[in-house]
């Protein structure tokens, strides 16, 4: 967390000096495999994969510092990796300034390595312990073949030492890593990341792992790299405060997609998602007398190999309705957190009600039939759910749940309880805000939100 703000924030550099298209993203996806257990890999058998990016369109414009943010776990790393090639795509394109990167093998990316460059979360990890810094800052004009002799590659390594701020560059040349604290570490990065004249810099977590007291310092030297330099960013931060200042653009990323993308200023000012709603409401307060513990919606982050069903928040959503994707695995979240609340005996008569509540984890199913427990018949079960849904109805905030559910009926010795048609909601533009967002209750009129 940026708890001091006092650096300028990126205004400077907002939508007014943003130039053309640097960066296309089209439908792109990247799915990790997963390794399947013993029987996936006798049998051969399909072992699952997880969606780390799935289906995002992007441009991001010259001059732009766009702010990838989510929590833990929903892309944001992998996104800006496959933006400059590092990692490859499974499907879907990147194109940088009309070339499409994804078709390149690494012999075609090695030309383009050197205009976009990457900084990582760690300076110590980054930095090779036993060389010194003028053999790692000045490394990638070796490599690239960028100096015709030793004289130009000081006087290369003296520039951009001075312009991160390690001045005088003769105290720095002979030194170590383990000689530099953080910042000047994640400084000497910076100037190792920038000497070989790059056009676009991803940036994972910059200054996540530095003292507090360096953080801003950080960011606002990045902003007179970018301004001196003519860069572009890419920012991957779970942290909105730092991000509401140094970004121009956000993109909020919950399990692999974008869910609201817009003008920073925008989308701290008025949030559409619900998600960017409680990631606003979970920003700790700088003042720590007032600091409250705040907490993200309820439940966890959904595994990216088990995407729930339509959107993918809504699990966690205080204000999702029919179309967003109830499913058979929400229900026994709802059976399992209410039991958790109750006494042990009270718990479990509710529980022998249902033969199998396990068998309620299978996911992407829109109907379950539920066979009910020893001595019970399927009308006990049924009866049980509606004094559930009855309660809910009267509770305040009221349980979304079971605005998903369409009937409850006995059939062939079971309790069927059917679900809305799920709906996919798809990014779109919220008018006269210049903000994108993917969010049933956000749809433009005209287009059936199913409430
Ligand atoms: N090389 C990989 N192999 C398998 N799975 C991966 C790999 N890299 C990322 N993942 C998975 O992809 C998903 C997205 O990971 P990613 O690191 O991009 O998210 P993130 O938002 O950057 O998270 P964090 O802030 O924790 O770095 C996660 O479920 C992660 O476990």
């Amino acid at each position: 967390m940026l708890t001091k703000p006092d650096i300028e924030p990126s205004g400077e550099g907002a939508a007014a000096q943003v130039g053309e298209p640097l960066v296309e993203a089209t439908g792109l996806e990247v799915h990790f495999g997963l390794r399947g257990g013993l029987f996936s890999r006798f049998s051969g058998g399909p072992a699952g994969a997880v969606r780390a990016v799935d289906g995002i369109d992007l441009t991001l414009r010259k001059g732009e510092v766009l702010g990838l943010v989510g929590e833990s776990g929903s892309g944001k790393t992998t996104l800006g990796r496959t933006l400059i090639g590092l990692t490859k795509a499974t499907a879907g394109s990147v194109s940088y300034r009309g070339q499409d990167i994804t078709a390149l093998g690494e012999r075609g990316l090695r030309p383009l390595r050197r205009r976009l460059q990457m900084v990582f979360q760690d300076p110590h990890a980054s930095l090779n312990p036993a060389m010194d810094i003028r053999t790692a800052v000045g490394h990638p004009l070796r490599i690239h073949n960028l100096v015709a002799d030793d004289r130009e590659y000081e006087a290369r390594v003296v520039d951009a030492l001075e312009r991160v701020g390690l001045t005088p560059p003769e105290r720095y040349l002979g030194k170590f890593p383990g000689d530099l604290s953080g910042g000047q570490k994640q400084r000497a990065v910076l100037a190792r990341a920038i000497i070989a004249e790059p056009e676009l810099l991803v940036a994972d977590e910059p200054i996540s792992m530095l003292d507090m007291s360096v953080r801003a310092k950080i960011l606002q030297l990045m902003l007179d790299l970018k301004r001196d330099l003519d860069l572009t960013y890419v920012y991957v931060t779970h942290d909105l405060a730092s991000a509401k200042f140094f970004c121009d653009t956000i993109a909020i990323m919950y399990l692999g997609r974008i869910v609201e993308y817009g003008p920073t200023e925008q989308v701290f000012a008025d949030p559409q998602h619900p998600y960017t709603e409680a990631l606003l409401a979970a920003i700790p307060e700088p003042d720590p007398e007032r600091a409250l513990p705040r907490e993200l919606p309820r439940g966890e982050i959904p595994d990216a190999a088990r995407p729930p069903m339509g959107c993918a928040f809504h699990p966690r959503c205080p204000v999702a309705v029919a179309a967003c994707g109830w499913e058979a695995r929400d229900l026994r979240t709802l059976l399992e957190n209410r039991w958790l609340e109750l006494a042990p005996e009270a718990a479990s008569r509710e529980k022998s009600l249902f033969a199998d509540v396990e068998s309620l984890a299978a996911d992407g199913q829109s109907s379950v039939a539920i066979a009910p427990g020893r001595g019970h018949t399927p009308e006990d079960v049924l009866e049980y759910l509606r004094h559930l849904r009855e309660e809910a109805s009267e509770a305040e905030p009221r349980e979304p749940f079971w605005h998903g559910v369409v009937t409850m009926h006995a059939e062939n010795g079971r309790a069927v309880v059917e679900f809305a048609p799920p709906r996919d909601p798809r990014l779109s533009l919220i008018p006269a805000t210049g903000v994108q967002v993917a969010c049933h209750l956000r749809e433009p009129v005209g287009s059936t939100t199913g409430t």
